[in-house]
């Protein structure tokens, strides 16, 4: 059963803590998982456009599918999605926006966010590559480029002039980004998307994030990772924890996170972990110190986009691996 927590934005709008993620998933998976999922109890479903092109051939955003064969009206759920790095130009944003609307089968978004900070080409190509199979980024903002807070300001402005979103933030931005954009317009993102389980543990990012009212969701809480890396829902020492506890090691990550305050998106296509994964409880202060010992120990980030198969050659996150690429922004 779970606790159905809930956290309040900077703005007023109320989600749910626990929420359910979309990402890589095969064809025909996602719709049953997402009416699964809800089915089950979860309310909180984070999209992204840019997920659709695992699998829909039609064009038609098949979470909706999973939504529909729910039965539970729309007014009762609370979707998130993001807004593609090709649109980043301010003429595009809301042109991306409708495409997810449309994709969605719905007329607003409880919250979206920027996706990242990195524009690509602008154009159809949701993956724009030159000759040699790297993604082409716009111009820097020097060159007419879109700087961050031109893409910020258009969000803000869709917000307070459209019925379209309840609420507008970013995700994968550093610190220093969000100072950027918080000084250039007086608004501050109602949260932050960010890869957080305990092997990536940030106090600057969540201190600053907590000060400044930006609720945190956690993406790949389990560690989840394309690359290969150490996943931390594989470590010993949380399986351990797991089985003191009689919890699954994902349950144990999900109550760390949530522990913090932070809100969280674990994705499962298994029905058997789609439930438990949704039955959270409360860890204890020793329980999430300990948690953290071990993440500190063995910190990995594996959502890294130069490492991509389509690599994109940029600096985000100031990592060794990104060393010598441009900085983002
Ligand atoms: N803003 C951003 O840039 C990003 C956002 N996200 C969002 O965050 C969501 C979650 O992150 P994601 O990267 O998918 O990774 P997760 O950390 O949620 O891990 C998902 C993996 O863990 C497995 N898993 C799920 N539950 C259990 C369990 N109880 N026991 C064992 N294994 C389990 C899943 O397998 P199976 O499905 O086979 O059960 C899958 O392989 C995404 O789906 C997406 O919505 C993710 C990455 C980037
Ligand atoms: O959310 C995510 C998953 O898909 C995207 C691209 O394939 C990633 O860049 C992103 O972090």
């Amino acid at each position: 059963m779970s606790l159905g927590r809930t956290v309040k934005l900077n703005n007023g709008v109320v989600i749910p803590q626990v929420g359910y993620g979309t990402w890589q998933a095969a064809p025909g998976e996602v719709e049953k998982a997402v009416e699964e999922a809800i089915k089950v109890g979860y309310r909180h479903i984070d999209c992204a456009l840019v997920y659709r092109s695992f699998s829909i051939p039609l064009r038609v955003f098949i979470v909706a599918t999973g939504i529909k064969a729910s039965g539970v009206p729309r007014e009762e759920l609370v979707l998130v999605s993001k807004l593609w790095n090709n649109s980043h130009r301010p003429e595009n944003v809301e042109a991306d926006l409708d495409l997810t609307l449309k994709q969605l089968g719905t007329s607003y978004l409880d919250v979206y966010l920027i996706h990242w900070p990195v524009a690509f080409k602008p154009g159809k190509d949701l993956f724009p590559k030159d000759s040699n199979g790297v993604v082409q980024l716009d111009e820097p903002a020097e060159k007419g480029g879109p700087s961050i807070v031109d893409t910020w300001k258009e969000m803000v402005r869709i917000s307070k002039e459209t019925k379209k979103v309840k609420a507008v933030g970013v995700s994968n931005f550093t610190v220093e980004q969000l100072k950027k954009v918080i000084d250039a317009t007086g608004v501050t993102p109602s949260m932050n998307q960010i890869e957080l389980h305990p092997s990536l543990i940030q106090p600057e990012l969540f201190k600053f994030c907590n000060d400044n009212g930006i609720a945190i969701t956690a993406y790949s809480p389990l560690g989840n990772n394309i690359t290969g890396k150490p996943r931390v829902i594989d470590h010993p020492e949380i399986k351990k924890i797991a089985d003191r506890l009689g919890k699954s090691p994902a349950q144990v990550l999900i109550a760390w996170v949530a522990k913090q305050g932070f809100v969280v998106i674990p994705k499962s296509v298994t029905p058997a972990r789609i439930k438990s994964n949704f039955e959270d409880f409360e860890l204890s202060d020793a329980d999430l110190e300990e948690i953290n010992k071990i993440g500190l120990a063995n910190q990995v980030r594996s959502n890294i986009p130069f490492e991509y198969e389509t690599s994109w050659p940029v600096d985000i996150f100031g990592t060794p691996e990104e060393k010598g690429q441009v900085k983002a922004f």
